[in-house]
């Protein structure tokens, strides 16, 4: 069975985790070192319920987990059998949103909603996993960014798109829904507040081109190109230090995210520093009950 139009089955495997997953596809590179974890629901543009942000969790955890894995391509199977359309992710299903959030449902509608089971709006935690995970997330869009999976985008560290497909849409605001974190407050420091308040209180339709001409992605691709441009990058982005890029990452972060960031960024610090002979020192001397020897560590500037 074909995964996607765009997906070049050479290049890949199923990922270990993803026995079972049925709202989205898991691979892995042949060397381990690039993921691709695809949202595979696109009769619906890609939009998610609280089982597709389950396996999103797990699949993101595993490639997080994964000390071979250096890149993950976020991306969108398509096109729709129903009509051609391409997606990233069209967001929250609107079908099986509940006062608390979003139901866990048997079937794909309201009427089979489970009311034993609370709500859930945890694609908050994907989007923090995205953020804090010490590894390169790049959003491949092909066709719609839209609602929370606009969202989605704008909290991966990189972006390219479809020149031809690829549409970016936040419809929050339309739809009684409001991401007040990343999403909005965020997307402003990428692209500026006029841009931001234009994309999120007008709920217009952009381009990948103008996306890019507003900074809010990286660059706009060919379609057919699109996976393996991603490919290209990723292997431009293995090809350096991984400490430097998790450094990087979290030196890139830290502004933003308060004491989180500078927590993120100061634990990766104090795991090098526990490489030093200076550190091995302060250890061992508690451990052998005598007073340390600082003398052969300058206090340097
Ligand atoms: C994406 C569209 C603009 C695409 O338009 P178009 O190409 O014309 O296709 P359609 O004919 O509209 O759609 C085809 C087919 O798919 C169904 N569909 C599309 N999107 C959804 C969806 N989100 N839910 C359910 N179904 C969807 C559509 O009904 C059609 O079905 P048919 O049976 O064939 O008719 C357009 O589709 C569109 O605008 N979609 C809705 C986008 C949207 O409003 N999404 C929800 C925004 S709110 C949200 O995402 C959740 C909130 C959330 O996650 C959050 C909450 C709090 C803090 C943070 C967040 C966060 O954003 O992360």
């Amino acid at each position: 069975m074909t995964v996607s139009e765009l997906f070049d089955p050479s290049a890949w495997v199923v990922s270990p985790e993803s026995e079972g997953f049925a709202d989205i596809t898991s691979h892995r590179s042949h060397d381990g070192r690039i993921a691709r974890i695809a949202f595979d629901r696109p009769e619906v543009r890609n939009a998610f319920r609280p089982a597709t942000v389950d396996e999103l969790y797990r699949a993101l955890e595993a490639a997080r987990l994964d000390s071979r894995v250096g890149v993950v391509l976020l991306t969108g199977n398509g096109p729709s059998a129903k009509d051609g359309g391409w997606a990233f992710c069209s967001g929250g299903d609107q079908r099986i949103r509940g006062r608390d959030g979003y139901r866990y449902a048997e079937g794909e509608s309201a009427a089979s909603i489970d009311p034993a089971r609370a709500g859930r709006l945890h694609i908050l935690e994907v989007q923090r996993l995205i953020r804090f995970m010490p590894k390169v997330v790049i959003a491949v869009v092909p066709g719609w960014a839209a609602g929370g999976g606009h969202s989605l985008h704008v909290v991966c560290d990189l972006t390219i798109a479809s020149t031809e497909h690829a549409r970016f849409k936040q419809t929050d605001a339309d739809v009684g829904s409001f991401d007040a974190g990343y999403g909005s407050a965020y997307m402003a420091r990428q692209t500026g507040q006029k841009f931001a308040r234009e994309v999120f209180f007008l709920a217009r339709e952009y381009s990948a081109d103008r996306a890019l001409a507003a900074g809010a992605i990286n660059a706009s691709v060919p379609h057919a190109e699109l996976e393996s441009t991603a490919i290209e990058w990723a292997r431009e982005i293995l090809g350096k230090s991984p400490t430097a890029i998790r450094m990087l990452k979290y030196a890139f972060n830290a502004v933003d995210d308060g004491l989180v960031g500078q927590q993120l960024f100061a634990g990766e610090a104090t795991r090098l520093a526990y490489g030093t002979d200076e550190a091995v020192e302060g250890r061992d001397s508690f451990l052998e009950k005598r007073d340390a020897d600082w003398s052969p560590f300058p206090w340097a500037f």
